[in-house]
């Protein structure tokens, strides 16, 4: 069993967390997660001993790690990197893959992100990649479509100053399309729009932009 990054439990939550914007612990605590998974398998009448399933609790507590690293992730370092040049009009990454977990259902959602901004007054902009990781320390956390969408806005107004934001989201919910409802192929989009951005012109202007051809 791989404990290596084990050493902070579930209960030493936020102690040491301050005014940053990380939510979680320092870690996923696997062999909780580990346990946990064992349970899971014994309440579903499965036998976590049978050669196929020994290795399982300990791969899912190491994906839950994956899954959820934003936890301890604070936007505010993923937007430290930043130029200025002069530039105020509109940026966009568009198409941006996501995948997060529904905070329901703890089953995948996942699709893209398309990000447009106003930098600041004094053009300070942030490199292209860093809009993809922030999407990253949103999406890898529990979640709903709706927060990740506001919380990567807001992080661009506050982080980055950024004067005008718009973030849509486009994503296909598991726990709806293979349990539930059952309604495949149906696809969730979010939007929110901050600063000189909700003026319906620059609005109209950004989404066309941002959703390019697609619609
Ligand atoms: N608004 C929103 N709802 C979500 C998201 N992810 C999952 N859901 C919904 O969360 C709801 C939870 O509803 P409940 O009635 O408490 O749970 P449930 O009985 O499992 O619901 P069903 O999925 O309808 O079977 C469901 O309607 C899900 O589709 C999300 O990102 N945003
Ligand atoms: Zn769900």
């Amino acid at each position: 069993m791989d404990v290596s990054t084990a050493e902070v439990g579930a209960g030493d939550t936020g102690d040491d967390n301050g005014d940053d914007n990380r939510v979680g612990p320092r870690g996923v605590d696997l062999a909780r997660a580990e346990a946990a998974v064992r349970e899971l398998l014994f309440a579903i009448g499965e036998d976590p001993d049978r050669e196929g399933l020994r290795e399982t609790p300990g791969r899912v507590a190491r994906a839950a790690r994956e899954l959820y690293a934003g936890l301890d992730q604070d936007p505010a370092d993923v937007l430290s990197t930043t130029f200025s040049i002069d530039h105020e009009e509109l940026i966009i990454v568009r198409d941006i893959p996501m995948y997060s977990t529904c905070e329901h259902h703890l089953l995948p959602f996942h699709g893209v992100a398309h990000i447009g901004y106003i930098p600041a007054e004094d053009g300070k902009v942030t490199g292209l990649s860093k809009l993809g990781r922030l999407v990253e320390v949103f999406a890898r956390r529990p979640q709903v479509q709706e927060q990740i969408t506001t919380q990567v806005a807001d992080a661009l107004v506050t982080h980055l100053g950024a004067q005008g934001v718009i973030v849509v989201i486009e994503a296909e919910h598991l726990c709806m399309s293979m349990r539930g409802v059952q309604k495949p192929g149906s696809r969730t989009i979010t939007s929110a729009v901050r600063g000189q951005l909700r003026d319906p012109a620059t609005r109209a202007e950004a989404m066309s932009l941002l959703l390019g051809g697609k619609r």
